[in-house]
């Protein structure tokens, strides 16, 4: 049987690396939304990551005509109320990057004893008529004072991990999503992976019959 192809749906390079690498041994044909050329950006405006996630990986099944697997993620800090939350990625303002996003974070902690946070992340695995399959992951840390390491994306280089002893920044890929949300959720999916492609082929399946019923209506009409 041919391998399925699946669309990671987002414009994190950093993300795409990550999941690439933790599918490589899977029969799974995975592209990149950057193999497709210009197409438009989904709408992030939900109320929490799932929402978010879903939307990210729907609207690219749709526009693709291919089941699209997108990642919603981003930090919670228990002092500042759970925030940045699901506005992670524009924490600094509306020309955030990572780095004004962590220059923030850290001024927003200066002071502050109770360093907890938690990364989350929520997988959705989406085909164009839209069932989805969820996979969610947290992974706990601290906040540091400064900068550490050079390594991963976003706010690697300030969320430590105490088990390891090491920021995400100072982390190896490989060594990163052994521990990370992205990794536990990716575990999660490759776990139910055989049930997963089963799913997503009579998805397809659907999709296809539809698709030609629609075709011989328009014909008899
Ligand atoms: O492992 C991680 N290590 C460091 N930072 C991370 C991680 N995981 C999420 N984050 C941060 C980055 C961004 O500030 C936000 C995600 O925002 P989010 O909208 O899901 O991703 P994004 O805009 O970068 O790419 P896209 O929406 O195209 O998937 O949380
Ligand atoms: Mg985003």
């Amino acid at each position: 049987m041919n391998a399925i192809t699946i669309v990671i749906a987002t414009r994190n390079k950093g993300k795409t690396a990550e999941i690439r690498e933790l599918l490589k041994d899977y029969p799974v044909e995975i592209k990149d939304v950057t193999d497709f050329g210009p197409i438009p950006e989904p709408m992030e405006d939900g109320k929490d990551f799932d929402e978010n996630a879903y939307k990210k990986a729907h609207f690219t099944a749709r526009v693709l005509g291919l089941p699209a697997l997108a990642d919603d993620s981003g930090l919670e800090v228990e002092a500042l109320g759970g925030a940045p939350g699901v506005h992670s990625a524009r924490y600094a303002g509306p020309d955030a990057d990572d780095v004004k996003n962590n220059e923030k974070l850290l001024q927003a902690m200066a002071g502050k004893s109770n360093r907890r946070a938690r990364f989350v992340c929520v997988l959705s695995l989406a085909v164009p008529t839209g069932p989805a399959l969820t996979y969610e992951a947290v992974c706990e840390g601290e906040i540091t004072h400064e900068l550490r390491g050079t390594h991963g994306f976003g706010y690697d280089p300030v969320f430590y991990y105490p088990p390891l002893g090491k920021t995400f920044a100072e982390m190896t890929l490989e060594e990163k999503s052994s521990v990370s949300h992205r990794g536990k959720a990716l575990r999660e999916f490759r776990d139910e992976f055989d049930k997963v492609m089963v799913w997503l082929r009579q998805r397809l399946e659907e999709e296809k019959r539809m698709l030609v019923g629609d075709i011989c209506q328009h014909d008899h009409s």
